[in-house]
């Protein structure tokens, strides 16, 4: 288990929370475009949804895709994430085939982070991971919750149980009902972080209320912010120069 995860020229789980920004293209061209576009913004990790390619059923091409993102952005953070549609994202696949997608992935050695749902069943995950990291990869174990928050115990349960399936980064985003909601995430955040100081967290609650989850990563403990270029991937996240800004502020008071 590593205490911080070094990628590239990037440590997260150190200082300022670090900004990823996803890329939401559904065709080869669109990613291209957005690759490019990436350039000129003030960020630190890029995530691939390849959830919203077109092709991604097709290994070869998804491969391909990948080769020509790595190719406009050589030196930036890559995470490879394909978020299944009971959680919040684009398209549902079988799970031999998200094992398979995966495995492909983390192979092909230009991803730096593979993104594994936590709730994808233990029999698949702890093989994945295992897989990723002998491929010189790093794991994210995530699980997002569109609808609710659950108790704080529950939360924490499942970062602790993500960080006992090797993930080197436990992740969870959440939809507050309100206010009281994004509070029990923040706290959860905390006991991990007072936990574990070994195990960098990434947390967020989604949406209009959830924002301030967002930018308080430094004070409360999470590792990884997720801001929008385009498009966003999900409810809540702000452009990438307001988001810098925010966590500026914040780093410059403590
Ligand atoms: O898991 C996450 C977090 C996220 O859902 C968010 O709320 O910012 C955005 C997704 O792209 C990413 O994979």
């Amino acid at each position: 288990m590593t205490s911080t995860v070094k990628v590239k020229q990037v440590t997260i789980g150190e200082g300022m929370p670090k900004i990823c920004v996803p890329m939401v293209g559904a065709t080869t061209a669109e990613l291209k475009e957005e690759a490019e576009a990436l350039k000129s913004l003030d960020l630190d990790v890029v995530e691939w949804r390849v959830d919203f390619f077109d092709q991604v059923e097709n290994i070869e091409a998804v491969k391909a895709a990948l080769a020509d993102i790595r190719n406009i952005i050589p030196d930036l953070p890559l995470v490879f994430t394909f978020r299944s549609a009971k959680e919040g994202g684009e398209k549902e696949i079988t799970t031999e085939y998200y094992a398979e997608l995966n495995r492909a992935a983390a192979a092909t050695g230009l991803a730096d982070i593979i993104d594994v749902e936590l709730f994808t069943g233990d029999d698949t995950v702890k093989p994945l991971v295992d897989y990723a990291h002998q491929q010189g990869a790093y794991v994210i174990i995530s699980n997002h919750d569109f609808h609710k928050t659950p108790p704080k115990a529950e939360i924490v349960s499942r970062l602790e149980k993500a960080r006992e399936l090797g993930g080197d980064l436990p992740k969870i985003a959440l939809m507050p009902a309100d206010a009281g909601d994004v509070l029990t995430l923040i706290e959860a955040t905390y006991t991990m972080k007072e936990k574990y100081p070994d195990c960098p967290v990434i947390t967020m609650s989604m949406a209009g209320k959830g924002m301030i989850s967002r930018i308080a990563g430094e004070v409360f403990g999470s590792a990884l912010t997720f801001g929008s270029a385009k498009k966003a991937s999900a409810p809540g996240q702000i452009p990438v120069s307001e988001l810098r800004t925010a966590l500026e502020l914040v780093h410059r008071s403590l």
